[in-house]
Protein backbone atom coordinates (compact mmCIF):
# COMPACT_ATOMS: atom_id res chain seq x y z
CA UNK A 1 0.00 0.00 0.00
CA UNK A 2 1.48 3.56 -0.29
CA UNK A 3 2.70 5.50 2.61
CA UNK A 4 1.11 8.46 3.94
CA UNK A 5 3.21 11.74 3.96
CA UNK A 6 1.31 14.13 4.32
CA UNK A 7 -2.30 15.22 5.85
CA UNK A 8 -4.10 18.84 5.79
CA UNK A 9 -7.60 19.13 6.95
CA UNK A 10 -9.66 21.55 4.55
CA UNK A 11 -13.25 22.06 4.79
CA UNK A 12 -13.89 19.48 7.39
CA UNK A 13 -12.26 17.13 5.03
CA UNK A 14 -8.81 15.60 4.40
CA UNK A 15 -5.78 16.43 1.82
CA UNK A 16 -3.35 13.22 2.12
CA UNK A 17 -0.25 13.20 -0.26
CA UNK A 18 0.74 9.28 -0.76
CA UNK A 19 3.93 8.06 -2.09
CA UNK A 20 4.43 4.53 -3.59
CA UNK A 21 6.70 2.16 -5.23
CA UNK A 22 5.41 1.95 -8.93
CA UNK A 23 5.41 -1.31 -10.72
CA UNK A 24 4.40 0.04 -14.04
CA UNK A 25 6.82 3.37 -14.01
CA UNK A 26 9.33 1.44 -11.71
CA UNK A 27 10.28 4.14 -9.67
CA UNK A 28 8.42 6.59 -6.61
CA UNK A 29 5.40 8.31 -7.32
CA UNK A 30 3.46 10.61 -5.44
CA UNK A 31 -0.77 11.17 -5.62
CA UNK A 32 -3.03 13.56 -3.64
CA UNK A 33 -6.30 12.28 -2.32
CA UNK A 34 -9.23 14.59 -0.84
CA UNK A 35 -11.86 12.71 0.91
CA UNK A 36 -14.81 14.83 1.99
CA UNK A 37 -16.41 14.88 5.59
CA UNK A 38 -19.15 12.18 4.16
CA UNK A 39 -16.12 9.58 4.06
CA UNK A 40 -16.17 8.63 7.81
CA UNK A 41 -17.81 5.96 9.36
CA UNK A 42 -17.65 3.65 7.00
CA UNK A 43 -19.58 5.37 4.44
CA UNK A 44 -17.92 4.92 1.15
CA UNK A 45 -17.75 7.93 -1.82
CA UNK A 46 -17.31 8.34 -5.24
CA UNK A 47 -14.09 9.14 -7.04
CA UNK A 48 -13.00 12.21 -9.06
CA UNK A 49 -9.62 11.90 -11.06
CA UNK A 50 -7.85 15.47 -12.31
CA UNK A 51 -5.30 14.66 -15.05
CA UNK A 52 -2.60 17.37 -14.48
CA UNK A 53 -0.98 19.49 -17.38
CA UNK A 54 2.56 19.76 -18.68
CA UNK A 55 5.23 20.44 -15.90
CA UNK A 56 2.61 19.72 -13.37
CA UNK A 57 2.93 17.41 -10.25
CA UNK A 58 0.39 15.89 -8.22
CA UNK A 59 0.24 19.50 -6.53
CA UNK A 60 -0.73 21.98 -8.87
CA UNK A 61 -4.27 20.99 -8.81
CA UNK A 62 -4.51 19.90 -5.07
CA UNK A 63 -2.84 23.99 -3.71
CA UNK A 64 -4.70 25.66 -6.88
CA UNK A 65 -7.70 24.73 -7.85
CA UNK A 66 -9.90 25.28 -4.92
CA UNK A 67 -11.84 22.15 -5.67
CA UNK A 68 -12.12 21.00 -2.24
CA UNK A 69 -14.56 22.76 -1.24
CA UNK A 70 -17.35 21.49 -3.77
CA UNK A 71 -16.22 18.35 -3.49
CA UNK A 72 -16.20 18.75 0.35
CA UNK A 73 -19.35 19.62 -0.21
CA UNK A 74 -20.72 17.18 -2.97
CA UNK A 75 -19.16 13.94 -1.09
CA UNK A 76 -16.66 13.37 -3.99
CA UNK A 77 -13.12 12.09 -3.09
CA UNK A 78 -10.38 13.84 -5.33
CA UNK A 79 -7.46 11.92 -7.23
CA UNK A 80 -4.34 14.38 -8.28
CA UNK A 81 -1.86 11.47 -9.77
CA UNK A 82 1.66 12.88 -10.72
CA UNK A 83 2.33 13.80 -14.69
CA UNK A 84 5.30 11.43 -15.80
CA UNK A 85 7.48 8.97 -13.58
CA UNK A 86 10.30 10.68 -12.49
CA UNK A 87 13.74 10.33 -11.52
CA UNK A 88 14.23 7.51 -13.80
CA UNK A 89 17.67 8.63 -15.28
CA UNK A 90 16.93 8.84 -18.68
CA UNK A 91 19.41 10.65 -21.10
CA UNK A 92 17.20 13.74 -21.86
CA UNK A 93 14.48 13.04 -19.76
CA UNK A 94 14.60 16.99 -18.05
CA UNK A 95 15.50 18.51 -21.24
CA UNK A 96 12.46 19.99 -22.12
CA UNK A 97 9.20 21.04 -20.73
CA UNK A 98 6.81 19.52 -22.79
CA UNK A 99 8.51 16.11 -23.26
CA UNK A 100 9.73 13.20 -20.59
CA UNK A 101 9.77 14.52 -16.85
CA UNK A 102 6.39 15.77 -16.24
CA UNK A 103 4.97 15.09 -19.65
CA UNK A 104 3.92 11.73 -19.71
CA UNK A 105 1.14 12.41 -22.11
CA UNK A 106 -1.15 9.91 -20.49
CA UNK A 107 0.17 7.01 -22.85
CA UNK A 108 2.16 4.07 -22.65
CA UNK A 109 5.37 4.11 -24.50
CA UNK A 110 6.62 1.50 -26.91
CA UNK A 111 10.30 2.93 -27.71
CA UNK A 112 12.45 1.06 -25.97
CA UNK A 113 14.48 4.22 -24.26
CA UNK A 114 11.39 5.14 -22.84
CA UNK A 115 9.42 2.03 -21.75
CA UNK A 116 8.79 3.07 -18.14
CA UNK A 117 6.88 5.67 -19.27
CA UNK A 118 3.49 3.69 -18.71
CA UNK A 119 1.11 6.28 -17.53
CA UNK A 120 -1.91 5.06 -19.60
CA UNK A 121 -1.70 1.62 -17.22
CA UNK A 122 -0.60 3.42 -14.17
CA UNK A 123 -3.96 5.43 -14.42
CA UNK A 124 -6.55 3.33 -15.09
CA UNK A 125 -4.80 -0.37 -13.49
CA UNK A 126 -2.00 0.39 -11.03
CA UNK A 127 -3.53 3.58 -9.27
CA UNK A 128 -7.37 1.97 -8.91
CA UNK A 129 -5.72 -1.01 -7.54
CA UNK A 130 -3.78 0.72 -5.19
CA UNK A 131 -7.06 2.73 -4.46
CA UNK A 132 -9.29 -0.49 -3.31
CA UNK A 133 -7.32 -0.46 -0.27
CA UNK A 134 -8.63 2.86 0.85
CA UNK A 135 -12.13 1.71 2.32
CA UNK A 136 -13.72 5.12 2.35
CA UNK A 137 -13.05 5.40 -1.90
CA UNK A 138 -15.91 3.58 -3.82
CA UNK A 139 -13.37 3.05 -6.47
CA UNK A 140 -15.93 1.48 -9.35
CA UNK A 141 -18.01 4.73 -9.05
CA UNK A 142 -15.91 6.85 -10.64
CA UNK A 143 -15.57 10.08 -13.36
CA UNK A 144 -12.37 11.46 -14.85
CA UNK A 145 -11.31 14.87 -15.70
CA UNK A 146 -8.12 16.78 -16.17
CA UNK A 147 -6.35 20.20 -17.82
CA UNK A 148 -4.66 20.68 -21.52
CA UNK A 149 -2.35 16.97 -21.41
CA UNK A 150 -4.51 16.00 -18.88
CA UNK A 151 -7.89 16.66 -20.54
CA UNK A 152 -6.58 15.02 -23.41
CA UNK A 153 -5.37 11.88 -20.92
CA UNK A 154 -9.18 12.37 -19.22
CA UNK A 155 -10.98 12.16 -23.02
CA UNK A 156 -8.68 9.35 -24.25
CA UNK A 157 -9.06 7.48 -20.90
CA UNK A 158 -12.68 7.67 -20.52
CA UNK A 159 -13.58 7.16 -24.21
CA UNK A 160 -11.42 3.53 -24.05
CA UNK A 161 -12.03 2.14 -20.23
CA UNK A 162 -15.74 1.54 -19.35
CA UNK A 163 -14.97 2.64 -15.95
CA UNK A 164 -15.73 5.96 -15.74
CA UNK A 165 -19.13 7.86 -15.83
CA UNK A 166 -18.92 11.09 -17.05
CA UNK A 167 -15.87 12.48 -18.36
CA UNK A 168 -14.97 16.72 -18.09
CA UNK A 169 -11.80 18.80 -19.51
CA UNK A 170 -10.47 22.16 -19.44
CA UNK A 171 -8.52 23.56 -22.01
CA UNK A 172 -8.07 19.90 -23.32
CA UNK A 173 -5.55 19.32 -26.29
CA UNK A 174 -8.81 17.35 -28.63
CA UNK A 175 -6.45 16.38 -31.82
CA UNK A 176 -3.10 16.01 -30.50
CA UNK A 177 -1.75 13.84 -34.03
CA UNK A 178 -2.20 17.18 -35.60
CA UNK A 179 -0.15 19.12 -33.11
CA UNK A 180 3.00 20.24 -32.13
CA UNK A 181 2.66 18.94 -28.15
CA UNK A 182 1.22 15.81 -29.20
CA UNK A 183 3.12 14.95 -32.50
CA UNK A 184 6.36 15.43 -30.10
CA UNK A 185 5.23 13.14 -27.62
CA UNK A 186 3.70 10.50 -29.72
CA UNK A 187 7.05 10.39 -32.35
CA UNK A 188 9.05 10.47 -29.06
CA UNK A 189 7.22 7.79 -27.26
CA UNK A 190 5.67 5.70 -30.17
CA UNK A 191 8.84 6.26 -32.62
CA UNK A 192 8.37 4.98 -35.75
CA UNK A 193 4.63 4.91 -37.08
CA UNK A 194 3.56 7.07 -34.49
CA UNK A 195 1.05 8.75 -36.79
CA UNK A 196 -0.96 5.16 -36.98
CA UNK A 197 0.17 4.07 -33.22
CA UNK A 198 -1.11 7.50 -32.13
CA UNK A 199 -4.84 7.21 -33.00
CA UNK A 200 -5.13 5.01 -29.68
CA UNK A 201 -4.47 8.25 -27.66
CA UNK A 202 -6.02 10.84 -29.69
CA UNK A 203 -9.73 11.96 -28.76
CA UNK A 204 -10.55 12.74 -31.66
CA UNK A 205 -9.87 9.84 -33.60
CA UNK A 206 -10.74 7.71 -31.09
CA UNK A 207 -14.63 9.39 -30.65
CA UNK A 208 -14.29 9.22 -34.52
CA UNK A 209 -14.35 4.99 -34.26
CA UNK A 210 -16.57 5.22 -31.33
CA UNK A 211 -19.70 3.07 -30.83
CA UNK A 212 -19.86 3.00 -27.08
CA UNK A 213 -22.72 4.36 -24.46
CA UNK A 214 -23.21 7.82 -24.98
CA UNK A 215 -21.25 9.44 -22.20
CA UNK A 216 -21.45 12.62 -20.99
CA UNK A 217 -18.65 15.14 -21.93
CA UNK A 218 -18.42 19.00 -20.81
CA UNK A 219 -14.65 21.21 -21.36
CA UNK A 220 -14.40 24.58 -20.73
CA UNK A 221 -11.89 26.46 -22.79
CA UNK A 222 -10.58 30.19 -22.23
CA UNK A 223 -11.08 32.53 -25.94
CA UNK A 224 -7.94 34.23 -24.40
CA UNK A 225 -5.76 30.78 -23.75
CA UNK A 226 -2.63 31.48 -25.70
CA UNK A 227 -2.36 27.47 -26.35
CA UNK A 228 -6.20 27.48 -28.52
CA UNK A 229 -5.50 27.61 -32.29
CA UNK A 230 -1.84 25.80 -32.07
CA UNK A 231 -2.59 23.11 -29.56
CA UNK A 232 -5.70 22.63 -28.35
CA UNK A 233 -8.55 22.34 -31.39
CA UNK A 234 -11.95 21.66 -28.66
CA UNK A 235 -13.73 22.38 -31.90
CA UNK A 236 -12.94 19.34 -33.88
CA UNK A 237 -13.59 16.51 -31.08
CA UNK A 238 -17.16 18.61 -30.09
CA UNK A 239 -17.75 17.90 -34.35
CA UNK A 240 -16.60 14.43 -34.82
CA UNK A 241 -18.69 13.47 -30.65
CA UNK A 242 -21.88 14.96 -32.50
CA UNK A 243 -24.37 11.78 -32.16
CA UNK A 244 -21.76 9.67 -30.35
CA UNK A 245 -21.37 11.53 -27.32
CA UNK A 246 -23.21 14.35 -25.03
CA UNK A 247 -20.36 17.15 -25.74
CA UNK A 248 -21.26 20.21 -23.65
CA UNK A 249 -18.18 22.38 -25.38
CA UNK A 250 -18.21 25.90 -23.40
CA UNK A 251 -15.75 28.67 -24.81
CA UNK A 252 -15.36 30.83 -22.00
CA UNK A 253 -14.70 34.52 -22.93
CA UNK A 254 -10.94 36.26 -21.64
CA UNK A 255 -10.11 33.31 -19.53
CA UNK A 256 -6.71 31.53 -20.25
CA UNK A 257 -4.96 28.47 -19.73
CA UNK A 258 -3.86 28.80 -16.26
CA UNK A 259 -5.36 28.06 -12.80
CA UNK A 260 -7.50 30.82 -12.36
CA UNK A 261 -9.84 29.62 -15.07
CA UNK A 262 -9.93 26.27 -13.72
CA UNK A 263 -10.74 27.49 -9.82
CA UNK A 264 -13.10 29.57 -11.77
CA UNK A 265 -14.95 26.42 -13.51
CA UNK A 266 -14.02 23.61 -10.90
CA UNK A 267 -17.41 23.75 -8.94
CA UNK A 268 -19.42 23.42 -12.72
CA UNK A 269 -17.43 20.29 -13.63
CA UNK A 270 -17.81 18.46 -10.15
CA UNK A 271 -21.95 19.80 -9.94
CA UNK A 272 -21.57 17.73 -13.41
CA UNK A 273 -19.95 14.55 -12.24
CA UNK A 274 -21.72 14.46 -9.06
CA UNK A 275 -24.94 14.06 -11.23
CA UNK A 276 -23.37 10.85 -13.16
CA UNK A 277 -22.21 9.26 -10.02
CA UNK A 278 -24.15 7.46 -7.52
CA UNK A 279 -24.30 8.57 -4.03
CA UNK A 280 -23.85 5.50 -1.25
N1 LIG B 1 5.92 26.06 -20.09
C1 LIG B 1 4.87 26.96 -19.90
C2 LIG B 1 3.49 26.37 -20.12
C3 LIG B 1 3.15 25.26 -19.18
C4 LIG B 1 1.72 25.29 -18.78
O1 LIG B 1 0.94 26.22 -19.05
N2 LIG B 1 1.36 24.27 -18.06
C5 LIG B 1 0.02 24.17 -17.58
C6 LIG B 1 -0.53 22.86 -18.06
S1 LIG B 1 -0.40 22.73 -19.82
C7 LIG B 1 0.02 24.19 -16.06
O2 LIG B 1 -0.92 23.71 -15.46
N3 LIG B 1 1.07 24.72 -15.44
C8 LIG B 1 1.26 24.68 -14.01
C9 LIG B 1 0.53 25.70 -13.21
O3 LIG B 1 -0.04 26.65 -13.76
O4 LIG B 1 0.49 25.52 -11.98
C10 LIG B 1 4.98 27.47 -18.50
O5 LIG B 1 5.60 26.82 -17.66
O6 LIG B 1 4.39 28.55 -18.25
Amino acid sequence: MAELVKTNKMFGGLVKRYAHQSTQLGCKMHFSLFTPPAATNGNKVPVVYFLSGLTCTDENFTQKSGAQRKAAELGLALVAPDTSPRGLGIEGEDESWDFGTGAGFYLDATVDKWRQYRMYSYITEELPALLRSLPELDVDNASIMGHSMGGHGALVIGLTKPTYKSISAFAPICNPSVVPWGQKAFEGYLGEGWQEAGKRYDATELVRQYNGPVLPVLMDTGTDDDFLEKQLHPWTFEKAASGKLEVENRMQPQYDHSYYTIATFIDDHLAFHAKHLTSS
